[in-house]
């Protein structure tokens, strides 16, 4: 077996943050690394919102196709832009340690808050939803590209800050531009927010893959998300979806807060679960009855009958 790991990223500055993060790891533990850069659809295209697009392995396909090739080891990606299916033939291994998980305004205007009559840059529907929802007099733009292009059409004057994961801003040093921290049962991130994902596929070599797993895989951070993934795959919900959960370990108990917004805020159900940290998946499922017999279920169909049209 050879101890080569070549590993495959978006080459957006944030997609690099996170390979060279796991680079880091895996150097540590005595492996020796290459990175390679591939670009995907979702990078391409930047000019029509990803809920347009379809959400399905926009950023994921060109990099799944060289996992199959062997021209890479492994992927590296965002936790949070994982589908909660993989396509067969594919498996997420580890899940680093996870940032603080909230979002955040960013803005160079220190006076910017939730309270005042603002316009916020973001391209997250469960981000526009939520604002709909507990702040209705809070206008929104949507901003797609990479965080530096984000900043910049702020500067620009498209609006007067962005609202986006504080791992994103952080890992980028915007942390300065910080100006709210958003409250986490109000703004309740998205699934696997702050964590970063290694992806492969099956085939990989068992031995290697072990090794990948021992060097970057944090176990609380993996027991949380598997919760808060088997809660997304049961509402099917990819990206454009306004679907949140977050799971918190507390000894060998998990507890799962999660729900769903409509689209235009007026519903939004959020309900916490708990149970053991031995089965995660069974908490997620739990968490989704409850959310659709609470009447999610309600609110996901006419998302999904809005999305389509
Ligand atoms: N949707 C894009 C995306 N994917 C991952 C992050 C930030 C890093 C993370 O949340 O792990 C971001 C930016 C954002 O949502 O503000």
């Amino acid at each position: 077996m050879s101890n080569q790991v070549k590993i495959g990223t978006r080459g957006s500055r944030l997609a690099l943050w996170q390979a060279y993060h796991v680079e880091e790891l895996l150097q540590k533990a005595g492996l020796s690394t290459e990175i390679v850069i591939i670009d995907t659809k979702g990078d391409q295209i930047l000019d029509v919102s990803i809920a347009k697009i379809g959400s399905k392995g926009v950023f994921t396909q060109e990099l799944e196709d060289q996992l199959l090739d062997g021209r890479i080891d492994i992927a590296v990606h965002s936790a949070k832009d994982m589908q909660s299916n993989l396509p067969d033939g594919f498996e997420i291994i580890a899940f680093t340690k996870r940032e603080k998980e909230n979002d955040v305004l960013v803005s160079h205007d220190k006076s910017v808050s939730l309270k005042k009559e603002v316009v916020l840059g973001t391209s997250s529907t469960r981000r526009v939803s939520t604002l709909k929802h507990f702040y209705p007099h809070v206008k929104t733009v949507e901003v797609r590209g990479n965080l530096q292009t984000r900043i910049r059409k702020m500067e620009e004057g498209l609006c007067d800050a962005l609202l986006l994961a504080y791992a994103g801003a952080h890992r980028m040093e915007y942390d300065h531009m910080i100006v709210e921290e958003l409250d986490l049962d109000e703004f309740t991130p998205a699934v696997g927010q702050g964590s970063v994902a290694i992806e492969v596929a099956k085939k990989l070599d068992s031995e290697l893959e072990a090794k990948i797993t021992k060097a970057c895989n944090h176990l609380e951070t993996s027991l949380r998300l598997r919760a808060e993934r088997a809660y997304l795959r049961v509402l099917e919900g990819g990206c454009s979806i306004p679907v949140f959960a977050l799971a918190n370990l507390e000894g060998d108990q998990l507890s799962l807060k999660g729900g769903i917004v409509s689209l235009d805020g007026k519903e939004r159900i959020s309900i916490v679960v708990e149970g053991d940290s031995a089965n995660p998946e069974k908490l997620g499922q739990e968490l989704a009855d409850k959310v659709f017999a609470a009447g999610g279920k309600v609110i996901l169909d006419q998302i999904k009958l809005t999305l389509n049209k």
